[in-house]
């Protein structure tokens, strides 16, 4: 089985092509693939498809050529990834599968068509406008941090720390405790604090992330527009720039005068091969 891998800011993808849909892609080969010791190791696979031949991309395929099936490390797939559109879209033009074009290449997923605009180092992708809507708190260790719901496609908890608390200092080696009832399919939860003033953004946040299916990630794009989100609400914006520092580097979420959420970020291949299938673990 042919794959490349890829990431943005440290989030990493086992990339397959797949433009006629007929690999038969399991959860179990999917956690296989995504193994760090037994596996090629990644937080998520990303299956290159043909919208019209992917059951749920079909009702897209007359806006977009390419659905981006997403599965997260534990064999779950999700609505949306971020960051894995911008390394989708970059492996798209690098493989001259599709031409990016001013207005933006789309990209299927299970959320809808975005937009990516390409450049290098940075692909920006225009999300779909993330929803506040919730309170909501997030436990980790003895903590309990007041936080707040954020739908960007696929659900969001973005909880701000209390002062002096550091955001190295969380254990996020299991899931944070959350309201399942808010949650039903799961949450994504996101740790803040403030950072200092930085050149080209009005507001700068770090954030750290644990992911619904794949656990602590160096960065969490989907995450990042969510934080953004919030951060703009809190100073009182309905416009702005927010640079948001990861683990994994700095990604750069705008909402624009006309009312468009950008995400912002680098895409890197970094390898392709052959997987020996027969060879992984279940
Ligand atoms: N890392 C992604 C989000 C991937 C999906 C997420 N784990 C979920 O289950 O919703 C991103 O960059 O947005």
């Amino acid at each position: 089985m042919l794959f490349t891998k890829g990431h943005g800011t440290g989030n990493d993808f086992v990339i397959l092509p797949d433009p006629d849909g007929t690999l038969d892609l399991t959860a179990s080969l999917v956690a296989a693939l995504c193994d760090r010791h037994r596996g090629i190791g990644a937080d998520g696979v990303l299956r290159v498809v043909r919208s019209a031949k992917h059951p749920d991309g079909a009702s897209h395929a007359a806006d977009a050529e390419w659905f981006m099936d997403y599965w997260n490390a534990d064999g779950s797939s999700a609505e949306m990834c971020g960051n894995g559109v911008r390394v989708f879209t970059r492996y798209l033009v690098a493989r001259g599968l599709a031409t990016a074009g001013p207005a933006g290449l789309p990209v299927a997923t299970r959320s809808g068509v975005v937009h990516a605009v390409v450049g290098d180092p940075l692909i920006s992708v225009h999300m779909s406008t993330p929803r506040v809507y919730a309170a909501s708190t997030a436990t980790v260790g003895p903590l309990t941090v007041p936080g707040v719901a954020v739908d960007c496609g696929n659900p969001h908890l973005v909880s701000a720390l209390h002062d002096g608390v550091d955001l190295s200092s969380l254990d996020l080696t299991t899931a944070p405790g959350h309201d399942g009832t808010l949650f039903p399919d799961g949450v994504n939860v996101e740790f803040t604090t403030p950072g200092a003033p930085v050149d080209g953004a009005d507001l700068h946040v770090h954030m750290r992330v644990h992911e619904r299916g794949s656990g602590e990630t160096l960065s969490c794009g989907s995450g990042a527009l969510a934080v953004g989100a919030v951060a703009l609400r809190d100073a009182g914006r309905t416009t702005g720039v927010v640079a948001v520092d990861v683990p994994g580097g700095r990604l750069t979420v705008t909402a624009a005068d006309d009312g468009r959420w950008w995400l912002a970020g680098p895409a890197v291949l970094v390898a392709s091969g052959e997987v020996d299938v027969a060879a992984l673990v279940p």
